[in-house]
């Protein structure tokens, strides 16, 4: 399979009260065409960070992304973003909300139509077009905004912590809906998560970040057959993925609390 995306000795640093943070560092990484890849890391390890200098909205203080060999200096329609919050228009329909994505696009007003069709079957969502999102479950509302990120097919698929905010069933329903959706159209997926279960779960490949800063601790195959369906957090080969990764991470959490007080 040959490198969609690259990331060559990214990092990035911010100015916090006149003094630098560096929240990445020196992140070289190879993503092939659809492929579904995991970052994990402790809180505030710099996933988010690096998601962001994929997708165009943060610039990289050092290193080059690249897509199919180009630079990416911006955001752009070969990439779709889906975050933790909602972020859908309130006042649009879930129809309105997908089809908004295609607004700039060149396609006739009959093949938007079909488009928005096709992405509302897709996440289950038939039915509900003319539903607000006040109207919606959590879960239902990111499935819009999966549709939405979707419906112009992007190359790729940021996602971060998209199903952060809802109920451990609901999450568990969701997951094995990407899975579906990904697997039927297949776009290259990044996706940052705290959570390890949903990260082996979903991805072919586990990066997990060190912290402060940011780098490549380690990068985990996970060679469980597809398609996935939930029972397979059961299978042994997902509980020793899952054991390493966890390790990796408290090692890293470790790292950043502070040394407990000497006993008195
Ligand atoms: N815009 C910003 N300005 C200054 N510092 C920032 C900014 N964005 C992120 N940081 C810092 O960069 C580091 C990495 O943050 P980032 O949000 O990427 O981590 P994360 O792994 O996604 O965290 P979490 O898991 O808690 O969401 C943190 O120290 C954070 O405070």
């Amino acid at each position: 399979m040959s490198a969609l995306l690259t990331l060559e000795n990214v990092g990035k640093t911010f100015t916090v009260d006149k003094k630098p943070v560096v929240a990445v560092e020196d992140v070289t990484l190879s993503i092939a065409e659809n492929e579904f890849v995991s970052i994990v890391g402790s809180s505030g390890c710099g996933k988010s960070t690096l998601l962001n200098i994929v997708g165009g909205l943060e610039e990289a203080s050092t290193g080059t992304v690249r897509i199919g060999g180009q630079p990416v200096t911006g955001p752009g329609r070969d990439r779709g973003f889906v975050f933790q919050g909602y972020s859908l228009f309130e006042w649009q329909t879930v129809a309105g909300n997908i089809r908004f994505a295609l607004e700039k696009s060149r396609l006739s007003r009959a093949e938007k139509d079909e488009r928005v069709a096709h992405f509302v079957n897709a996440v289950g969502l038939r039915g509900f077009e003319n539903a607000h999102p006040g109207q919606l479950s959590g879960g239902m509302r990111q499935r819009v905004a999966i549709a939405r990120a979707l419906v112009y097919r992007p190359q790729i698929l940021l996602m971060d912590e998209p199903f952060g905010a809802l109920d451990a069933q609901t999450r568990g329903m969701m997951q094995e809906l990407l899975l579906r959706v990904w697997e039927d159209h297949k776009v290259t997926v990044l996706f940052v998560t705290h959570d390890v279960d949903e990260a082996v779960f979903l991805a072919d490949r586990v990066v997990v970040l060190a912290s402060r800063p940011g780098r490549i601790k380690r990068e985990i195959r996970v060679p469980l057959a597809r398609p996935r369906d939930y029972d397979i957090v059961a299978d042994p080969d997902f509980a020793a993925i899952k054991r390493e990764i966890l390790a990796d991470i408290r090692e890293e959490t470790l790292k950043t609390m502070p040394a407990p007080l000497p006993a008195a």
